[in-house]
């Protein structure tokens, strides 16, 4: 019985996987907004993971630096209710649009910085810059998150762990999941001297302490 249950996650999984994988990435990625994309395989791994802890059903879901759209389409495709993608560049929204037509999903890809949405949901997921370009590039993206939604799935470099750390603290939040895994980063850029280069990240799960408590007392 366990068994097939576990088969069944397994194949929602790789299916998952396949259809995130044909979406169209970008063009003309800019090194300074830190475009690549969520490889179709950890962005299926970090969704399965979501569903079965917080659900998308009925959900409203926000993914905050959507670039080309994958995970507010992953999340779509599990059953969100509804899902709003917030994206800086133009170019990147308007190849996240085509991706939506071509499954034929009603997912919302909104045009402007983080920093300028506020709009309230229920879950943000996020791959935000890391970093690597500019230091602080995340800030925004962590600090935005927090104040939309009461639960908040990121990833970050695992060498921003202090940071991370003492940034969620001072945000009145607690880091409840932390999962160590591999980014692969495809070369992207003329400065990337690998095919592939894997970096170390964690994936975490930030809840609010207002909400903690408020759960503890229902
Ligand atoms: C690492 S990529 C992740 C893209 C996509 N979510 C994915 O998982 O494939 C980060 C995205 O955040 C966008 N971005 C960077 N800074 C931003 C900001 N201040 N406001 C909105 N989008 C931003 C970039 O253009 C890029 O598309």
């Amino acid at each position: 019985m366990r068994n097939k249950k576990f088969n069944k996650i397994k194949m929602k999984k790789k299916q998952l996987e396949i259809k995130l994988q044909k979406l169209k990435g970008y063009q003309n990625p800019i090194p300074g907004l830190e475009q690549y994309l969520t490889p179709a395989a950890l962005a299926s791994a970090i969704l399965n993971y979501i569903n079965l802890d917080e659900g998308f059903k009925g959900k409203k879901v926000i993914d905050l630096g959507s670039g080309t759209g994958t995970l507010a389409i992953g999340a779509k495709l599990l059953g969100a209710e509804k899902v709003v993608g917030v994206e800086k560049d133009p170019d990147a929204i308007k190849i996240a649009r085509e991706n939506r037509n071509r499954l034929d999903l009603d997912i919302d890809y909104v045009n402007l910085d983080v920093r300028e949405f506020n709009d309230e949901s229920d879950l943000v997921i996020q791959n935000p810059p890391f970093g690597s370009q500019k230091k602080g590039n995340d800030r925004p993206f962590i600090e935005k998150s927090l104040s939309i939604a009461p639960i908040v799935y990121s990833i970050h470099k695992t060498e921003s762990r202090n940071f991370i750390e003492k940034f969620i603290t001072e945000l009145d939040a607690e880091i409840c999941v932390r999962k160590k895994t591999g980014f692969p980063i495809e070369r992207t850029f003329n400065f990337h001297e690998e095919d592939v280069k894997k970096v170390n990240v964690d994936f975490y799960k930030f809840i609010r302490n207002q909400t903690k408590n408020r759960l503890k007392n229902e």
